[in-house]
């Protein structure tokens, strides 16, 4: 019973992520979505930069603690292993939501790309910051990043092992590739608004921290393969610097 129990949470914490990945890239784009980062413009700048900041921290701070080892170590003294990761993906999509139905659009423009070139070569690059995350989340191990693999093993009486340390395609260019697609997506807008300014500048800097705290569990992970990866290959950009220590 609990092992169908498992695959149905899963299978509805993977749904729930699903959606949320896609109302995310119409929240940003102002696209379809009937509430956008730039629609429901806010009275008050000093109230909507406030209430916005603490929206992205409480997103950030869930990410952060949730993904720590000791973290999921704790919780699992009371949660069945399997169900961790799947219950990481729906706190964080619940975060997300939380972030959209609280977000106070600031529609002052700040810069605006009017050439038709300008804006499809801008969207075009917004286009490929998302499939390059969804990429990403494939070359790692797409099933296993979103808890459904856990769950999946789990129902069908298997043990679980750990997805093995990644190197290949987007992964040789970049430590990162997932999170320099949300960079990417986040900041290529043909009509940069105050509001999109600021999620931005925020959800940079979250990645920024974010990837530095990730790495230190990495290395434990992985130890000197990480180690020599972080010295041969750039955090996010395949240009930048071969060593982010
Ligand atoms: C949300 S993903 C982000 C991965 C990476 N930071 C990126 O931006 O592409 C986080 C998970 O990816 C795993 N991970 C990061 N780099 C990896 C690699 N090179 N091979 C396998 N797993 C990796 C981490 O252990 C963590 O469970």
């Amino acid at each position: 019973m609990l092992r169908l129990f498992a695959l149905v949470y899963g299978l509805v914490c993977y749904g729930v992520f699903f959606a949320t990945f896609l109302y995310l890239i119409g929240f940003v784009g102002n696209l379809v979505v009937p509430k956008t980062i730039d629609s429901h413009a806010s009275d008050s700048l000093a109230f909507a930069l406030v209430v916005n900041t603490l929206l992205v921290l409480a997103f950030a701070v869930q990410h952060t603690i949730m993904a720590r080892p000791g973290f999921k170590q704790k919780l699992t003294t009371w949660l069945p292993a399997p169900l961790e990761r799947s219950t990481y993906v729906l706190v964080a999509s619940l975060f997300l939501i939380l972030l959209f139905w609280g977000w106070q659009g600031l529609p002052r423009t700040i810069w605006s790309v009017e050439a038709p070139l300008g804006q499809g070569l801008i969207y075009a690059l917004f286009a490929a910051g998302w499939l390059i995350v969804l990429l990403s989340t494939f070359l790692i191990n797409h099933f296993d990043l979103f808890g459904l693999r856990q769950v999946f093993l789990f129902a069908t009486n298997r043990s679980y092992t750990s997805p093995e340390f990644r190197q290949t395609l987007l992964y040789n260019w970049v430590r990162h590739p997932l999170m320099s697609g949300f960079v990417l997506a986040f900041w290529a807008t043909p009509t940069m608004s105050l509001g999109h300014l600021q999620f931005a500048i925020l959800m940079t800097l979250y990645i920024l921290i974010g990837i530095r705290i990730e790495e230190r569990d990495l290395i434990a992970k992985h130890g000197s393969t990480y180690l020599q990866y972080r010295d041969e290959v750039p955090a996010l950009c395949p240009f930048g610097r071969r060593t982010a220590r």
